[in-house]
């Protein structure tokens, strides 16, 4: 049967979107689909784009064809396709995997040349091998780097030889050198540069170094990938459970002017366990070759979220600790500014500053989490994707987490600083008082231990229910001590609010956030919608996914 018929015969598919493009495998047929079916789709999300789809078909492609989408921007992974639509024609078979000319082993394993035996060649050997690739490395001098390449589980050779072993070659040095490698021997092939350009000299709009490579080899198709990875994170991205890993997956932009090498290489990203970003052709490599510089990337949305809340709580305290009372007087006759009221300002507004942020903060990183739960229960589904925001909220936790700790440590100092600070001015404080110092305590150390179980190298000598046990239960539990510390603190304000100053206090303010995600956590808790959502997430379906056909 024609494939082109194949397709057409289809009546459901599964789609992977772009941020998780097509693990293409050998035997996939690679299909282009006419641009102008797509552009007649029914606007659903993501069917936006006029560009020509790419499809993979799986190799037992008579029993079970695996349709994908790789193309930059449009379906988000797990979409249900809708049943297939005539009107979709494919314009060309690109051509097959093979035309490629993988070569594989005895033992099936595809074998890829690493040229370069340096940091960053040994830490992609590691990974590859890991992968179960079989791995041959191309030295300028195979001698001194033969233990280390097999201790990583490569095989050693010289340049002549190693590029004689596969088409696929990953260029793993620094790219100053790169004119200096037999060029004649990089003919046809695909070439990945992993390289990384010098800081003080990189401009986004000169050419990219990949472009660079491309017009040395022009025979050559390049293929940019791996450079926003460092040797370190590369190798050490391996231990841990497979939970913990998935959680840790970091992004790898690929980008190439070879739609089908593009692909190759998004598969080859996924089966290093990475998360493949197809950013389209080469020319985005002089965006890809800047990521690295860019400062504190993560941290970016975290940052600027704490710092907002940062700032509105300390003009909610200066206005009510300070100015309130001061614009009061001055309304009267013979009513002057008292400044004094403004010697603590420095310490009293720093600390509680910090604290309102620390547990805003706090409920902040476990609200994306409730959201998401509840998305997942209306949609009956965790196959669909999250709306944009969410997915953003809910990458930015860790860092999110980290800031909560960093605003309660400042807290806690200035607190330490002035013991006689708490409970000032409060008569009947009896047994409240040292309750709400314990909760402070208690959530504080707690918090640090969640800090540390976020870093990656205690992260993954856990294992996966260790992990899960710290991030949720112990974080819940956080949370609330968290909201006991305020609860106890301010009961007679909370209970009794005063407005005297128009504006709710700061501990009505701070309250809201924790109290808000434990309330919509309640819920979840039940039995009969814990069970609806661990179903879910064990991939139960409510209105099953078209099967493949
Ligand atoms: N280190 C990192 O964390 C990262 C590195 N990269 C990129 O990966 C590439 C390799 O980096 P890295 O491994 O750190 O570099 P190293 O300096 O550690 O290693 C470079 C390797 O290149 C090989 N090489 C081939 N030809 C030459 C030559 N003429 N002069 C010197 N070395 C040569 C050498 O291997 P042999 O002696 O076996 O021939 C050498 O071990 C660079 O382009 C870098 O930008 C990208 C992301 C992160
Ligand atoms: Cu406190």
């Amino acid at each position: 049967m024609d494939k082109t018929e194949l397709f057409n015969d289809a009546e459901g598919m599964d789609v992977v979107g772009p941020t998780t493009p097509v693990p293409l495998d050998l035997g996939d047929v690679i299909l282009k689909l006419h641009p102008g079916g797509v552009s007649e789709r029914p606007s659903t999300s993501g069917w936006s784009e006029t560009e020509p789809y790419i499809l993979g078909l799986g190799s037992d492609q008579e029993t079970n064809p695996r349709f994908s989408v790789g193309t930059s921007g449009m379906v988000t992974p797990g979409t249900a396709f809708p049943p297939f639509d005539p009107r979709f024609s494919f314009t060309s078979t690109l051509g097959t995997i093979e035309d490629y000319n993988l070569p594989i082993d005895k033992d099936r394993k595809k074998r890829v040349v690493v040229l370069g035996s340096g940091d960053f060649g040994l830490a992609l050997i590691t990974r590859l091998v890991h992968a179960n690739y079989s791995v041959v490395v191309a030295s300028r001098n195979p001698n001194r780097t033969r233990e280390r390449v097999t201790a990583a589980g490569g095989i050693i050779m010289t340049q002549a030889e190693a590029l004689q072993q596969s088409n696929l070659v990953i260029l793993a040095i620094p790219f100053p050198h790169v004119s200096s490698l037999p060029l004649s021997a990089l003919r046809s092939k695909i070439l990945i540069d992993v390289s990384n350009r010098d800081p003080k000299t990189y401009n986004s709009t000169e050419r990219s170094q990949a472009e660079h490579l491309q017009a040395l080899v022009p025979s050559a198709t390049v293929v940019k990938a791996f450079n926003v990875l460092s040797a370190y994170s590369l190798s050490k991205g391996i231990r841990g459970s497979k939970e913990v890993r998935k959680r840790r997956r970091t992004e790898v932009p690929v980008c190439s002017d070879d739609n089908l090498a593009r692909l190759l290489v998004c598969g080859i990203v996924k089966d290093l366990g990475l998360e493949p970003l197809d950013r389209g052709s080469l020319r985005n490599a002089r965006e890809v070759e800047g990521i690295p510089f860019i400062f504190f990337r993560e941290w970016k949305f975290a940052f600027i979220v704490s710092i907002i809340i940062w700032f509105i709580a300390f003009f909610i305290i200066l206005f009510e600790w300070q100015l309130c009372n001061n614009l009061r007087n001055l309304h009267k006759p013979n009513g002057t500014f008292d400044w004094s009221s403004f010697d603590n300002v420095a310490k009293s507004n720093l600390s509680i500053s910090c604290s309102s942020t620390a547990i805003t903060l706090l409920a902040i990183c476990y609200l994306p989490g409730v959201i998401a739960a509840y998305v997942q229960l209306a949609r009956g589904t965790k196959y669909s994707e999250f709306p944009r925001w969410l997915n953003r909220w809910l990458k930015a936790r860790k860092q999110l987490g980290l800031l909560m700790l960093f605003n309660a440590f400042i807290h806690v100092l200035c607190q330490l600083s002035d013991s006689g600070g708490y409970g000032l001015g409060h008569s009947s404080y009896n047994w409240r008082r040292p309750t709400f110092i314990a909760c402070g305590i208690l959530a504080f150390t707690m918090a640090g231990v969640l800090g540390l179980a976020s870093l990656p190298s205690v992260g993954t000598s856990m294992t996966w229910r260790e992990f899960s046990f710290l991030q949720s239960r112990l974080g819940w539990f956080t949370l609330l001590l968290a909201a006991f510390h305020i609860i106890f603190n301010v009961w007679d304000g909370l209970v009794t609010p005063n407005f005297t100053c128009y504006i709710p206090s700061i501990s009505q303010f701070v309250i809201v956030m924790p109290v808000l995600t434990l309330v919509l956590k309640l819920p979840l808790l039940l039995p009969c919608v814990d069970n609806a959502l661990t179903r879910i997430r064990q991939g139960f379906e409510r209105i099953p996914t078209p099967p493949s056909v």
